[in-house]
């Protein structure tokens, strides 16, 4: 994946402004619908509510339609049927005022392979009309900086590592400062190191007050650091919301007791108003590992506190092996709301 940095070469950002308060959406899409010309599909109708100020995570599996709906978002190709507006305009209409306040990571050719880092960025900011020439090194050396490639500046692009490309279309997008980063899979290609850096950029970035739109199929990577999320699955937007209104951080207890004293004990437990739940997560209701001669119970716990089970339990004699609490990961809730697995889908 190479990247663009998605500016208009006309129309400065100042007085294009229509001004926009927190909790008002930055991108709104109504019935955005991607069909391609084999008859597919991609993107089936989304309602996409970005709001002011969000790290949105855009999460969905391989070809679940993310990078067609960021392409529509910036005018990349056409959408088949919708709406589009982006920081309170309509696109692709309003795109050359729009798009100067829009940094984008997204796949394209717009590195020059012969060409160094530095020369590439430079490039970039001559060709962007809306950017200030005499300002241009200072923002160039601190966009290189800020993404870690000072060093290998000077190298060549076609030398670069997937990981260095990455980050140099990181740096293109932040050129210069702007009210919306959009960031197609801006993790992809890095490693462990690279991957922990880019979160705390867009970490960074939030709390500059920049609204940053970050997709990415691996969600235990981005979950960390999204305000807002919205889940893909073939083309279709299953659920958006904040954070916790998606993925509530709920808490399953899971009690292990021996296996032959399962029964009694899910009985004791649902006496006490528990509800054993059934299959959701792991190695849900029943019992885990027979052959160990444990069980592992996983409960709900109603309106009783987790320090009622063990009592309850001794008091029955019945023997109490460990009791923990788990939080279901991103993971686990998309497999809840798809009922499938977070896997390539077609
Ligand atoms: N130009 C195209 N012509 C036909 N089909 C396409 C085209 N671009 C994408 N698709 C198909 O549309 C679907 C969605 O692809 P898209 O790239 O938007 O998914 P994605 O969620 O971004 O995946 P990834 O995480 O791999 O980037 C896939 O099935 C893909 O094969």
């Amino acid at each position: 994946m190479t990247a663009s940095s998605a500016t208009a070469s006309s129309a400065t950002a100042s007085g294009a402004t229509a001004s926009l308060t927190p909790g008002d959406a930055v991108v709104r899409t109504r019935g955005l619908t991607k069909r391609f010309r084999s008859g597919q599909v991609a993107v089936d109708g989304i309602d996409l509510e970005v709001p002011a100020g969000a790290v949105y995570g855009f999460l969905g599996p391989n070809g679940s339609g993310k990078t067609t709906t960021i392409r529509m978002l910036l005018g990349l190709i056409s959408a088949t049927a919708g709406s589009v507006e982006m920081l309170g305009r309509a696109m692709p209409e309003d795109a050359a005022r729009v798009l100067p306040r829009v940094g984008a990571l997204v796949e394209g050719p717009a590195f020059q392979p012969y060409l160094s880092g530095l020369a590439n960025l430079r490039r970039l900011d001559a060709m962007d009309a809306s950017a200030a020439p005499a300002t241009s090194a200072r923002r160039i050396d601190a966009a290189l900086e800020r993404v870690g490639l000072g060093a290998a500046a000077g190298k060549k692009y076609r030398q670069y590592s997937l990981g260095m490309k990455q980050r140099l279309g990181l740096a293109a997008a932040l050129l210069r400062p702007r009210d919306l980063l959009v960031l197609d899979e801006p993790t992809n290609g890095l490693d462990p190191q690279g991957t922990r850096e880019v979160r705390t950029l867009v970490r960074e970035l939030a709390a500059e007050g920049t609204t940053v739109l970050v997709s990415s199929h691996l969600l235990a990577e981005m979950e960390q650091v999204c305000s807002h999320i919205g889940v893909m699955s073939r083309g279709r937007l299953l659920a958006q919301g904040p954070r916790a209104s998606i993925a509530p951080e709920r808490e399953v207890v899971v009690v292990t007791t021996r296996a032959e004293e399962a029964d009694a004990a899910r009985e004791v437990l649902a006496s006490l108003g528990m509800v054993v739940s059934d299959g959701a997560h792991g190695s849900g209701g029943g019992a885990r590992g027979k052959a160990d001669g444990v069980a592992d119970l996983r409960l709900e716990l109603g309106a009783q506190p987790v320090a009622a089970i063990a009592p309850a339990l001794v008091a029955a004699r019945l023997a109490v092996l460990g009791v923990r609490t788990e939080r279901p990961s991103l993971e686990e809730t998309f497999v809840e709301l798809t009922g499938e697995g977070f896997d390539v889908a077609r």
